[in-house]
């Protein structure tokens, strides 16, 4: 039972169609244990987000069935602040300050107001923020507001934070910063992080482990362990067991998408 108790995201059989005809993922398995990081790896459009937003309760899986801490995810959702979600875009609501774009979401679920600006303060201080409480998104650059988004999401002290490609967007050298900074956070606050990408090394240099999945219909083609120390620094691009990691999770992605040209 021990083992099982750990289990903090399970995907069992799962399918997703959409308009009865695209089929987005097709039993789909994979479970996640409490701690770990969790990159979907995997070419676009094999429904890496499809994923993601079902462990969101977002969507409703068309067959099998997913489940958080072994309950459905719109019942966590409605329930706890256990899961928090970061996109692409880092949707700031831009007449309000960066204070307030991080303190809405506690606004929304009620409580101490002093102990909610606390709390966003602790959060813009962890992102490297907190002398940028009164600006606007305007006023700051795509990586400072991905911070932002970063901060809104922690706020909550979520346990299971859901990413979608938040660093896509961003030059390589504010993409490297902020995948550090993610590390650091991941560390500190102990949660379980799925993290949707499309790039292999954004993917090793992350991860815990590697879900790779196949071309659309979506499948969980292969996992790989990525046995690397932490933590994990700049300087680990460059070792051999990096570049390692990096090849083979290559191969793996490779594999997946042959897989389907013969199929
Ligand atoms: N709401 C929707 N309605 C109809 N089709 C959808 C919807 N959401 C996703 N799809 C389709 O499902 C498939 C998987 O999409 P998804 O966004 O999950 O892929 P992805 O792997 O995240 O892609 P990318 O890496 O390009 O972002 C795609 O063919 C997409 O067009």
């Amino acid at each position: 039972m021990a083992a099982s108790s750990m289990e903090v995201v399970s995907y069992q059989r799962v399918s997703k169609v959409f308009n009865s005809e695209t089929v987005a993922l097709m039993e789909f398995d994979l479970s996640i244990k409490k701690g770990e990081f969790v990159s979907f790896l995997g070419p676009s459009g094999c429904g890496k987000s499809t994923a993601l937003r079902l462990a969101a309760g977002l969507e409703r899986p068309s067959n099998g069935t997913v489940k958080i801490f072994d309950k459905s995810p719109k019942k966590v959702i409605k329930q706890t602040n256990d899961i928090a979600f970061v996109f692409q875009d880092a949707n700031l609501l831009p007449w309000r300050t960066i204070l307030d774009n991080v303190l809405l979401p506690l606004e929304l679920r009620g409580g101490n107001k002093k102990e909610q600006k606390k709390e966003a303060i602790r959060v813009l201080e962890m992102v490297g923020l907190k002398d940028y409480l009164d600006y606007y998104p305007r006023q700051l650059s795509g990586g400072m507001k991905m911070r932002v988004s970063i901060a809104r999401a922690l706020a909550a002290k979520p346990k299971i934070l859901l990413m979608d490609e938040p660093f896509a967007a961003l030059d390589e050298i504010t993409r490297q910063t902020l995948q550090m900074e993610l590390l650091d956070i991941w560390q500190k606050e102990e949660m379980t992080i799925l993290f949707v990408t499309h790039n292999v090394f954004e993917a090793v240099f992350l991860s815990t482990r590697i879900a790779v999945m196949s071309a659309r219909p979506g499948r969980l083609s292969s996992e790989m362990e990525v046995d690397l120390p932490f933590p994990r620094k700049l300087e680990l691009r460059t070792d051999p067991s990096f570049s390692q990691y990096v090849e083979d999770a290559s191969l793996l992605l490779e594999g997946s998408s042959i897989k389907r040209e013969l199929i």
